[in-house]
């Protein structure tokens, strides 16, 4: 049933901040060639094109191995798939039916040789019982994973802020990486032995016809797969531009040679070089449809930013591609234009009754919700392309709802996503074209491979099963048939028959509109069968190439280099190509690979230091550093971000600095106008949604926030990044100071370190991330001072006078040191109200076992760094305003809080249920 409320983003306001109008520094950004896009279009469409069965290979796969397709499994009917793919056709109107949906694959895979149907077969006939089997071992393990992590506590493996309390140990990690390459270089081999079976007859039945090759353009050097180097050259005889090399045909597998990609630098140099200074510049050069530029310009983004010179042409050829920049840099216009531009271009219009053309998978719900809204902002003007948001925490059932009206370019979280790719039935993805994933590296870090596998094998059946549909049918009723055959049943009615009329309508214009850059014709010829996808990440993880094998084909690589070891081909960091005019490229040129050897580079405007400060004393500095930034009102005024730990973290500081620093310090510490905001994963969705929008439109704000904000969010105007909680791996350094100084803005960013800790700094120098030392003489005047003493209330912690007695004694010592000394005596003061409040002490024992707890995950290097046994428990306990050190063994509030969520939310789906089911009775009464 429809409950009206519509899910369509594209008629959202966007969130004000989002996207924001181009700093002076970003509008100036020159040069660009034109006819890059033209340039970069043909080689990788066309390779694309040949290389058209990629998801049978890894349908195949699936059949051989008898895995499930459906988390319920039905196991019983996985049996019929001997009959291939009429047979399934036969049996495919139920979602239930397993079986079916295996022997669509298997006659997909019949199509190219009647080998593959055999495998189909066996697969389906060995899923009665193993496949549904199979399922569950696959899944078991990850739960237990995340519970041993937690110290026995049960986990939500879907949830960010859980994993990030406890990190996946290197080993499983490096188990994972066996795994994915194992599955690509099966995949590789199914395929070849498949091509070898159907001889390219049967596949190329069901394959779209590849558009023809654009002549006038350019292709890049190109390794054929055999060794032979090819080259092409534009109509006027020049070099192939950007300086972005494909690699060779086929699947980016283990073995296979990655060709370095482009040297940003000199890409970006190229681009900007005299002859082709105009084109790049400016959106309409770099292919984009005039509309779509329009639109851009008039949310204030006047000309592209480097990386979005650099990617842009490589996206509108049709390439899949790997991309690395900087925080901050643009990258999420990097993929939702050319995903704009291609879904705009089509002709007919493409109608949401179509299903979902576009996704795009981000690791937590508030970057999925803010690349959700930047879509909406540009697709403004397209009306008829509607987006939409799956993430946790939100109601299934609206979301389904929505589903079934259909959702063109989806943004998600991947735990939602396959939770919907799986049990709604009319969740329509046959026709995607994109898939991408954004914080890939994030991805990665949160554990998410598993699902991002799933999840990719899943499209690849539904498309397969469209494909299929649309072989067998002609025009009307393809569609229908198509998604009986992906288990939609409940959709496979006359109301698909426009939808078939207004896509054979599309390739008969496309055809007949010839080739082209970002033409309808290259358009066309990448169908559900060319999915492109995108990885982007701000940083190199470990795990980047396996999963770039295991997802991307023929890719273009942007920002990283490939380095040729004993073991294969392997990414390295590359230049990082900055946001602002001459940031980036250039800077920080990197060596090695994974993290040791990296050098990350980070905006020039991004002031950066440390603070050394005992563990007793780190409320006080915090304090301390607060008061100081937002003392002075400035222009465009004060946004501070605090990285804490853990989700209880966050609750106790926020409940301290918000709710009894006023009544112990007698003052307020933050100006009235700088509010205080939480954000964190064990928040209802409601809240942290608003958190996010809050925060957002504030002009002076402060954010008391966990990792969940570390990545990809785009606060606008962040002035100050806190860190007072240490981060782990120099990569999280990383992304959580680039909330800050973002498109060339300047900001600051200052990390709190305890002596044993300060070796960190090191680390991060062999990172390439430079920090100075702060002093404790520029922050003594706005320590905070003590309210009560013999005197009566002071003030000192608001901002007002001292008692008499403390600004004697202040100025008698007028140093830093009697700062402390007087910060302390507040801090005695706040952990006797602490004492006194049984709720505040709570939170204080919660956030201390916490914060001990996250402490106790680091690995590898950090381990050394932040070890346990050097941090001086009673020291800790009384940063959290604790006179005793609690036990460290005891469930914490943040674990009951969910149980206690999960009660609720359960309780409202219940009454829910019977609102609904009294709403029908009614209904039927009446
Ligand atoms: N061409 C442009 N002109 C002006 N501003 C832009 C342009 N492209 C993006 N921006 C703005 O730059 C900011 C950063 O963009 P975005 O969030 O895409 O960066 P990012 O590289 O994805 O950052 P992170 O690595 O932190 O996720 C946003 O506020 C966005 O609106």
């Amino acid at each position: 049933m429809d409950d009206g409320d519509d899910f369509v983003i594209n008629t959202w306001e966007p969130s004000p901040s989002v996207p924001r109008k181009a700093p002076a520094s970003a509008k100036k950004d020159g040069g660009g060639k034109p006819g890059n896009a033209g340039a970069a279009k043909p080689s990788g469409g066309s390779g694309n094109v040949a290389n058209g069965n990629r998801p049978h290979g890894g349908q195949q796969q699936q059949q051989r191995d008898g895995k499930p397709f459906g988390r319920d499994g039905s196991a019983g009917n996985r049996g019929d798939g001997g009959s291939g793919g009429t047979g399934q056709q036969r049996n495919g109107g139920g979602r239930q039916d397993g079986g079916g949906r295996g022997g669509g694959r298997a006659s997909s895979g019949g199509a190219g040789g009647g080998g593959r149907g055999g495998g189909g077969g066996r697969g389906g006939g060995g899923g009665g019982g193993g496949g549904a089997g199979g399922g569950r071992q696959r899944q078991q393990p990850g739960k237990d994973r995340f519970k041993s992590r937690a110290g026995g506590r049960a986990m939500d493996p879907d949830d960010p802020d859980e994993l990030l309390r406890s990190e996946a140990p290197a080993e499983e990690l490096d188990d994972l990486a066996e795994v994915l390459g194992l599955v690509a270089a099966r995949e590789k081999a199914l395929q070849a032995e498949a091509e070898n079976a159907s001889g390219g007859a049967g596949g190329g039945g069901k394959r779209r016809a590849p558009a023809e090759e654009p002549e006038g353009v350019v292709d890049f050097d190109d390794d054929d797969g055999g060794g032979r180097k090819r080259r092409r050259t534009d109509g006027a005889g020049g070099p192939a531009k950007p300086a972005i090399k494909a690699t060779g045909r086929g699947n980016f597998t283990p073995g296979t040679a990655i060709h370095a990609a482009a040297n940003p630098a000199a890409a970006a140099a190229a681009a900007d070089g005299a002859d082709g200074a105009d084109a790049a510049a400016t959106w309409q050069g770099l292919g984009l449809a005039p509309s779509l530029s329009g639109q851009l310009e008039s949310l204030g983004f006047s000309a592209p930013t480097p990386i979005q010179k650099l990617v842009l042409p490589v996206l509108l050829s049709g390439r899949d591609a790997l991309v690395k920049a900087q925080t901050g840099s643009g990258k999420t216009l990097c993929y939702l234009l050319p995903i704009i531009h291609d879904l705009q271009a089509q002709q007919p219009r493409i109608s949401r009754g179509e299903g979902t053309y576009a996704i795009i998978l981000a690791p937590t719900r508030e970057l999925s919700i803010q690349v959700a809204d930047v879509a909406a902002a540009v697709l403004k003007r397209y009306h008829w392309l509607v987006s939409g948001l799956l993430i946790g925490g939100e109601n299934r059932a609206h979301e389904k709802a929505r589903l079934r009206k259909g959702v063109t370019l989806l943004a998600a979280s991947p735990g939602r996503l396959l939770d919907h790719l799986e049990h709604t039935a009319s969740f329509r993805t046959t026709e995607l074209r994109w898939l991408v994933l954004d914080e890939a590296d994030r991805l990665l870090d949160l554990g998410f491979e598993a699902k991002l596998r799933q999840i990719t094998e899943l499209l690849n059946k539904r498309s397969a099963a469209g494909m299929e549909a649309e072989a067998a049918g002609a025009g009307a009723g393809t569609d229908a048939g198509a998604y009986e055959h992906a288990g939609d049943a409940a959709d496979a009615d006359g109301d698909f028959d426009f939808v078939a009329e207004a896509k054979s309508r599309r390739r008969e214009a496309a055809a007949a509109a010839g080739p082209g850059p970002g033409s309808a014709a290259a358009a066309a010829a990448i169908g559900a069968s060319q999915r492109r996808t995108v990885l982007v990440s701000a940083t190199l993880h470990k795990q980047l190439g396996a999963l770039a094998e295991l997802a991307l084909r023929d890719p273009a690589i942007v920002g990283f280099d490939v380095k040729q070891t004993k073991s294969g081909p392997k990414l390295v960091g590359g230049v990082d190509v900055g946001s602002g005019p001459g940031a980036g490229a250039g800077a920080g040129a990197t060596a090695g690979g994974g993290d040791e050897g990296v050098s990350y580079s980070l905006p020039a405007s991004l002031r950066q230091t440390w603070l050394e400060v005992p563990a007793k004393e780190r409320l006080s500095a915090l304090a301390a550093l607060l008061k100081s930034r937002t003392a002075r009102r400035r222009p465009g005024g004060t946004k501070i971000v605090v990285f804490v730990s853990s989700c209880d973290g966050v609750e106790f500081h926020h409940h301290i600095l918000a709710d009894m620093w006023e009544a112990v310090a007698g003052g307020p510490l933050l100006p009235r106008t700088c509010h205080l905001y939480k954000l964190h994963g064990d928040m209802p969705q409601s809240q942290r949604t608003e958190t996010f929008a809050g925060f957002s439109k504030e002009g002076d704000g402060v954010l008391l926030c966990t990792d969940v904000a570390a990545r990809g969010l785009d606060f606008p105007n962040v002035t100050t990044i806190i860190q007072y909680d240490v981060p782990g791996a120099p990569a999280e350094y990383v992304h959580r100071v680039g909330r800050s100084a973002r498109m060339g803005a300047a900001g600051e960013a200052v990390m709190l370190l305890m002596p044993h800790e300060v070796p960190y700094v090191n680390l991060l120098r062999s990172r390439g991330v430079m920090l100075d030392s702060l002093g404790w003489d520029g922050l003594a005047k706005y320590m905070p001072t003590p309210a009560f003493d013999a005197d009566g209330p002071g003030g000192g912690g608001g901002g007002g006078k001292l008692s008499k007695k403390m600004a004697a004694a202040a100025e008698g010592m007028g140093s830093a040191g009697a700062a402390r000394q007087l910060a302390a005596q507040l801090h005695r003061q706040l952990s006797a109200a602490v004492g006194r409040d049984p709720h505040a002490a709570q939170l204080a024992s919660d956030a201390f076992r916490s914060y001990v707890r996250a402490y106790a995950t680091h690995s590898g290097d950090l381990k050394r760094v932040f070890a346990v046994r050097n941090l001086h428990l009673g020291h800790v306990a009384h940063a959290f305003c604790l006179t005793e050190t609690p036990s460290l063994v005891g469930s914490s509030g943040s674990a009951a809080d969910r149980k206690r969520r999960k009660r609720e939310q359960s309780a409202a789906a219940e009454a829910e249920r019977r609102k609904k089911m009294k709403r029908a009775a009614r209904k039927v009464s009446g």
